[in-house]
């Protein structure tokens, strides 16, 4: 899929998620299940979107000793969800075990699951990684080392903000995914995201992916606000 813009379906129950995609027509648009909805619902909800034609990142940021890491994407793989993730903190060795578990569990003739490391959470700031967290790094330091570490540990790319894409690109190929989060429109409520960008900005930096969530489900009108969205992201109509 080209240049996908994935719904964040944080929502309470499933119920809620599937009414508000039918209440909206958007109906095989790209999601994203995370903890929230999938910790309540579990499989079946990947299943009920895959059935009904969605492309589904699921966003669990797996983070354990490899072993775990390992047999739980073997699980995950056998749902055949797109898009999956870890966290780049984990390390090298976590990240190849996640890669073994999808292979493992991919069905023979399908392609496995993207596998996406985070670098830094776009809630993150500078201040909190040098003062809570003690890392003496910039967060554009810390995101490109992880995104280094990650690509030779065989991920096929990373979870960051926009505003690291281009120090990513220097290092890394082309072909490595960038998937970013903490996407607002101009004049939109951050709510608890740091490091923010609207979706035209992601577009002219060549992020690939992006995730978009409040934006869009907590708007007054949310059918208007996804093709506001998108409309900027893909630059159609203008
Ligand atoms: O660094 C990260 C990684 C994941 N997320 C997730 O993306 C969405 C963003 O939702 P908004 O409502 O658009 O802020 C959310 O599900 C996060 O869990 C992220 O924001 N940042």
């Amino acid at each position: 899929m080209k240049k996908p813009l994935y719904l964040a379906l944080d929502f309470p129950s499933g119920t809620d998620a599937l009414r508000f995609i039918q209440d909206y027509d958007l109906e095989g648009v790209p999601v994203k299940v995370g903890m929230e909805l999938y910790y309540k619902e579990g499989a079946e909800i990947v299943k009920t979107l895959k059935e009904q034609g969605h492309h589904v990142f699921l966003d669990l940021k797996l983070h354990d000793i490899p072993n775990t890491v390992r047999s739980a994407m073997r699980n995950l793989a056998s749902l055949r969800v797109d898009v999956v993730n870890v966290h780049a903190a984990g390390g090298s060795e976590m990240i190849r075990a996640a890669k073994a578990g999808l292979l493992e569990g991919t069905r023979e003739g399908d392609n496995p699951p993207l596998l996406l490391a985070v670098t830094q959470l776009t809630s993150t700031t500078e201040r909190m990684l040098q003062e809570e967290l003690r890392i003496p790094l910039t967060v554009e330091e810390t995101v490109v080392n992880y995104a280094q570490m990650s690509y030779e540990a065989g991920a096929n790319g990373v979870v960051c903000s926009a505003h690291e894409v281009r120090a990513i690109r220097q290092e890394l190929p082309h072909s490595f995914h960038l998937l970013c989060p903490g996407i607002r429109l101009e004049d939109g409520d951050d709510h608890d995201q740091k490091r923010v960008v609207t979706p035209n900005r992601a577009r002219e930096l060549g992020v690939d992916s992006i995730v978009v969530g409040r934006g869009v489900t907590k708007a007054d009108e949310p059918q208007k606000m996804y093709q506001l969205f998108e409309k900027e992201w893909s630059y159609v109509n203008r």
